[in-house]
């Protein structure tokens, strides 16, 4: 099982024991600063297709004692990677409600409030995720920075969904709602660079797309990401709460990150 948490003994610094990639080569997150990024002007715009999904589907989201994370169907693919990406799932990181700095990427040092995270896998060569998840070119995972704003209804969406998956592997079904209206604008700005899984087991197979701007959600709905869960399950004595789901900065030497706007 996954035996792996965000805090104590087995904590980010105990998981290369249990899970050798986790000590290795092309680690995420990381920090995005000047004098690691290069623009790339064949960076192109990312193509969604199938992302405006029918309120007659519905995505299943789950605590999975790590994060939550709602499952997202075979239909919805992005075009313009170097192969087709299938979604597989999205999920979200996130810190506590006395510091809301929960990203796993940061920007000049910065951390932003939450992050969330569309995991897709390389259909035209795998035949799903398990498959896709250990190689090289298996992943492809788009990150959405979040900073406090006005109330997000698009986000709601998803949120409003908490209360029903408090505890570790809890499940609720969503209705199907456009998943196009949790990216940001500029879809055409981001950062480009080859990474890995930010838990375990750490695969170096993600091809992460960091957008440039972040999405707003109000204060209280980033108060209810950070209150709303527990990963423990819901008859444990000891409830631990879910918070600060997020790994460290990972070094990032001799690397580049492609950008595909000018400062
Ligand atoms: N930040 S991240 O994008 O690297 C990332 C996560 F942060 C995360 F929590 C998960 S998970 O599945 O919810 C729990 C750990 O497996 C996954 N899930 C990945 C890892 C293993 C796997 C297998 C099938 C589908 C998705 C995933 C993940 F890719
Ligand atoms: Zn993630």
């Amino acid at each position: 099982g996954s035996k792996w948490s965000y805090i104590g003994p087995d904590g980010e610094k105990a998981w290369p024991k249990k899970y050798p990639f986790c000590g290795g080569i092309f680690q995420s997150p990381i920090d995005f600063h000047k004098d690691i990024l290069q623009y790339d002007s064949n960076l192109l715009p990312l193509e969604f297709i199938g992302y405006n999904v029918s309120s007659t589907d519905q995505f299943t989201l789950i605590n999975n004692g790590h994060s939550v994370k709602m499952y997202l169907l075979p239909t919805m693919y992005i075009r313009s990677l170097p192969f087709e990406y299938t979604a597989s799932q999205l999920h979200l990181h996130w810190g506590n409600r006395n510091k809301s700095e929960g990203s796993e990427h940061t920007v000049s040092g910065k951390h932003f409030a939450a992050e969330l995270h569309i995991v897709h896998y390389n259909s035209e060569k795998y035949p799903d995720v398990t498959a896709a998840m250990d190689k090289a070119d298996g992943l492809a995972v788009l990150a959405i920075l979040f900073e406090i704003g006005p109330f997000n209804p698009s986000y709601e969406k998803i949120f409003r969904h908490f209360r029903n998956v408090k505890y570790k592997d809890q499940m609720v079904q969503v209705p199907g709602f456009n998943i196009q209206e949790l990216l940001p604008e500029r879809l055409d700005e981001y950062y480009r660079y080859e990474g890995s899984l930010t838990t375990p087991p750490c695969y170096p197979s993600v091809l992460w797309t960091v957008f440039r701007h972040p999405v707003k959600i109000s204060h209280e709905q980033l108060l209810a990401l950070e209150t709303a869960m527990y990963c423990t399950e819901s008859d444990d004595p000891e409830p631990l709460e879910m918070v600060d789901n997020f790994r460290k900065v990972q070094e990032f030497h001799e690397r580049l990150v492609f950008i595909s706007f000018r400062e």
